[in-house]
């Protein structure tokens, strides 16, 4: 995405352009797929530069504090930025259809609707109000826990998080973790090498596995190594809302 022309593309036509049988596919063979040059660097510039306004966030958390590690997040409020609306908005409906195969394949009876203010309205009814769309900052020595993101009752089971900064540039370290628990067995570790402006794209909680006897649920969880100088900004994109 380095043409001035594909530059100016909404983020919808950026999502609509994408391989979307591909992603599925590795989706479901690793729990996780990156999505290269989502975002270009001025909207990640554009990003970081907002962190310090304080009026277009609900909340901040230091992460020391919880034990969910060393660094800080913001989570946006209503109504979100522009440009965090538009990805909720636009990845959703591509991933929807993906998030019911693996419900119906794990034997999980809830099913998503397709436009996501559909599945908004059903958290909202449940008391799940506050939006969950986040910004991270890590500085040299901090680092993410691993973690699922799980907020209340109902979840979507797929998320994406944009890499704001440069690796090599604006800091070393800081790499992005999965795990794989599967029954019985020992986990897995995946190391996502993300560029500035790469989404991943990845399981929340549980996701199914082909075994020999049909599908099996693995537990995914994520985290962030720790850093080794710099900094380090990442925006997170969850598609369910909060208690
Ligand atoms: O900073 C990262 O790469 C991970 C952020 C994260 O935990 C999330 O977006 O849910
Ligand atoms: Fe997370």
């Amino acid at each position: 995405m380095n043409t001035a022309a594909e530059r100016s593309k909404t983020i919808a036509q950026r999502a609509h352009a994408l391989h979307w049988q591909e992603i599925g596919a590795e989706l479901n063979h690793y729990g996780c797929v990156r999505l290269p040059a989502l975002l270009t660097p001025q909207e990640c510039d554009a990003l970081i530069a907002r962190y310090a306004r304080d009026e277009i966030y609900r909340s901040r958390v230091v992460m020391e504090r919880h034990g969910f590690g060393q660094g800080e997040y913001k989570y946006f409020n209503y109504p979100l930025l522009e440009i965090i609306g538009e990805l909720r908005n636009a990845f959703y409906p591509h991933l929807a259809p993906l998030a019911n195969r693996w419900n119906e394949a794990m034997g999980t009876e809830v099913r998503y609707p397709s436009a996501h203010e559909q599945f908004i309205a059903r958290c909202h009814a449940a008391g799940q109000l506050r939006p969950t769309p986040l910004i991270l900052k890590y500085q040299a020595g901090d680092y993410n826990c691993l973690h699922q993101d799980l907020y209340g009752e109902h979840v979507f089971p797929i998320q994406m998080a944009i890499l704001l900064s440069d690796p090599g540039r604006d800091f070393s370290g800081g790499e992005f973790v999965m795990t794989e628990q599967r029954p019985r067995m020992q986990s897995r570790a995946e190391v996502v090498p993300l560029r500035k402006g790469d989404a991943i794209v990845f399981a929340v909680n549980e996701r199914p596995m082909q075994g020999m006897r049909g599908f099996y649920r693995v537990k995914m969880r994520h985290g962030v190594s720790r850093l080794r100088s710099g900094s380090r900004y990442t925006a997170g994109i969850i598609f369910h809302d909060a208690l």
